[in-house]
């Protein structure tokens, strides 16, 4: 029995490889089309520059995958889009160079000398659920206060999003917690709750995702035409709905990290943080091979 679960497991993986090839095997193959053309990249935060690890607080990168960012940023147009709250995952990346999205794309963020005739401090873009931050305020206080007693439940206040993080929580415990935040919700039909990796996350009723933070990304950096080659890795189903953008506009090129098979809309894979180093370091080193001739963007 065992045997045989085994062999479907491996068989699952081998059809999952064949439909979404590693993204460092492939290099060539992925790049190949992109010579004279605008390379975008886009990166996620958690899982995929930082490990999954128990306390949200400790997710911090390596200095060798920042030192990595930042030789692929001075190359290229780079952004991070995560579901943090942007000032927090600036503060675990510490890089200056780089556009932000926080709030899975709500509140995104550029750098003051990229973006025209602004000196100084980074420049806050677009917040597309600007009213709804006294709601989140006060819906993370009512899910902190109710939802204390369950032990190890924690939660994070990520500016335009509310996480509920579960790792830590039994096992037995996951439908009550479920049901504390639900009830709070009942208050609030403006907000609507989503599920990310061992977290329930309350977002305002926007339409706007992660997506939509690399079209509108795009769309300042004058990056939108077949003449651009945006790359964007990431690990989480809130990572699809920018995977989904580059497969319906039939551009970009996206990297999923995951160990095992996945339904996604990613064309490549990679197993992990490391892998996704590795994928940066090719990157870098592609930009300054003799054959190259990368175009970078004006607003740059
Ligand atoms: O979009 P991301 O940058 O991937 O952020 C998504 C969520 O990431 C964090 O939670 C995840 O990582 C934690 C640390 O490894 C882990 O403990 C948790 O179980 C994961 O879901 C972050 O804490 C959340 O706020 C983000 O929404």
């Amino acid at each position: 029995m065992g045997g045989y679960i085994h062999s479907a497991l491996t068989l699952n993986l081998f059809v999952f490889q064949e439909g979404h090839p590693s993204a460092l095997d492939s290099f060539g193959n992925m790049m190949e089309g992109a010579k004279k053309k605008k390379v975008a990249i886009f990166l996620d935060y958690d899982g995929t520059l930082s490990p999954i690890v128990e306390n949200p607080e400790q997710a911090f990168m390596s200095d060798e995958m920042r030192a990595a960012v930042k030789q692929v940023a001075l190359r290229f147009p780079t952004a991070i889009i995560s579901g943090r709250g942007r000032d927090k995952v600036k503060n675990f990346v510490q890089l200056s160079e780089l556009y932000y999205a926080g709030s899975h794309g709500m509140d995104i963020m550029g750098p003051a000398d990229a973006c025209d005739g602004v000196t100084g401090n980074d420049v806050v873009l677009f917040q597309p659920a600007a009213e709804f931050l006294p709601m989140m305020n006060e819906v993370f206080g009512l899910l902190l206060e109710r939802t204390q007693a369950i032990q190890g439940a924690s939660v994070e206040n990520n500016t335009f999003c509310i996480t509920i993080h579960f790792r830590r929580v039994e096992e037995k415990s996951w439908h009550l917690l479920a049901e504390k935040v639900q009830d709070v919700l009942k208050d609030y039909p403006k907000l609507r709750l989503t599920q990310g990796r061992k977290v329930l996350e309350v977002r305002p009723c926007v339409e706007w995702d992660k997506g939509k933070a690399v079209e509108y990304l795009l769309r300042l950096l004058g990056l939108e035409d077949s003449d651009s080659l945006p790359i964007y890795v990431g690990d989480d189903t809130t990572d699809e709905d920018a995977f989904n953008v580059f497969k319906n506009r039939k551009i970009g090129c996206g990297v999923l990290v995951t160990r095992g098979p996945k339904a996604t809309s990613a064309s490549y894979s990679l197993r992990d943080p490391p892998e996704v180093m590795k994928f940066l370091h090719a990157l870098v080193n592609w930009s300054s091979s003799p054959s190259t001739t990368t175009t970078t963007s004006t607003t740059q």
